[in-house]
């Protein structure tokens, strides 16, 4: 294995498979009623079967891909081509914005997911500059800290093509979040309230060539701790997806100007597990690099996460207990930071039946 730090390495049983398993892939969903020029009101009889397309998706895989978006391909193509040019620069220089204790958003290559080396590179960045945060995890300790973004000098066309391209994902993440609204009988502006000091993250993902693809991974098994994760992928694929009806790993294979979009574990709570955050993973390739551009739609940091009444009844009864989702963010932030050697926080730990999560 020569000179491969050892902490990159999965244990057996969580090493990807690198023959194809061809499978049914997750849903690929075309959102082009949404953009006729009468644009239609989002519960319009003309969207109801979109609506009913969406919740399935959601119920069945956790985990769909969007064609025809609105989303113009040119800003999303301009920000990839600036990622790469970012991730291009010398070491020394990608380091001149990294993140440290004092500011957690940056440049970084040393994350551990579930306590083994990411094969990656990343480069954090708050949609909303700044966004405030809890300081420290412990519950009594109120105090809130800017996240601030540290734009790199090269390219400099960065951080417009960043700005640009998060403008035009959030139009997307609303008009998701009315359908899901819609597809879970409530009002289409549910949930979009939750979002007025959004926490939300854009985090520009770089995936090296790596020497040993069957024993490392890009991004360990995880789920998101996001409302809602609008992802774009470029053409080399890696992203797996575990499948709920049998735990097999399915590729998620690119698609042209698709974006993949995953429920994330407040939808899962908000929901009542009506839809549920699914584990996923990314693998690294041998001879290709990769880029994925995760935006991580998040509720202010004040949210408090839990069930929605209207969703809970004598009959069905709130699985999970009210948490701050600031104080979560920042119980899951100290774990990636240290390689802590307890289990990272996960939202089975408010649930409130014996079923594990
Ligand atoms: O690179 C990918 O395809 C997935 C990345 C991911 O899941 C994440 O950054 O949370
Ligand atoms: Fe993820």
């Amino acid at each position: 294995m020569g000179e491969v730090d050892a902490a990159f390495i999965q244990s057996t049983e969580h090493r990807p498979k690198l023959a194809v398993v061809e499978a049914d892939g997750i849903p690929l969903i075309d959102l082009s009623v949404l953009n006729s020029p009468d644009s239609p009101e989002p519960d319009a009889v003309a969207v109801r079967p979109l609506i009913a397309e969406i919740g399935e998706a959601c119920k069945n895989w956790g985990f769909f891909q969007v064609i025809n978006h609105g989303v113009p391909f040119k800003c999303r193509k301009n920000l990839e081509i600036a990622a790469r040019n970012f991730f291009a620069l010398s070491k020394e220089e990608k380091k001149k914005v990294s993140r440290d204790d004092e500011n957690p958003m940056g440049y970084y290559d040393s994350e551990h997911t579930k306590n083994v080396r990411d094969w990656k590179e990343v480069l954090d960045l708050v949609v909303e500059d700044p966004t405030l945060l809890p300081v420290s995890h412990e519950p009594d300790d109120k105090e809130l800290k800017e996240y601030i973004n540290q734009w790199p000098e090269y390219p400099p066309e960065l951080r417009e093509e960043c700005e640009h391209y998060v403008e035009e994902v959030q139009k997307l993440a609303y008009k998701l979040l009315e359908l899901i609204s819609l597809s879970l009988g409530l009002p289409a502006n549910r949930l979009n309230g939750f979002f007025k000091d959004q926490a939300s993250f854009i985090r520009l993902n770089y995936y090296p060539p790596c020497p040993i693809p069957h024993l490392a991974l890009g991004v360990g098994r995880h789920k998101d701790g996001s409302a809602l994760t609008i992802l774009a992928q470029d053409d080399i694929g890696g992203l797996e997806v575990k499948r709920k009806t049998d735990g097999e790993w399915i590729q998620v294979k690119p698609t042209h100007d698709a974006y993949i979009i995953n429920v994330g574990d407040i939808i899962q709570v908000w929901s009542n597990d009506r839809y549920e955050s699914v584990e996923h993973r990314a693998l690294v390739n041998f001879e290709k690099d990769r880029i994925s551009i995760p935006l991580f739609f998040n509720p202010a940091h004040y949210t408090i996460v839990e069930p929605l009444e209207e969703l809970t009844d004598d009959q069905n009864l709130a699985k999970y207990k009210p948490y701050n989702w600031g104080k979560f963010f920042a119980t899951q932030k100290r774990s990636n930071f240290q390689k802590l050697d307890v289990e990272n926080i996960q939202i089975s730990h408010f649930r409130l039946s014996e079923k594990s999560g």
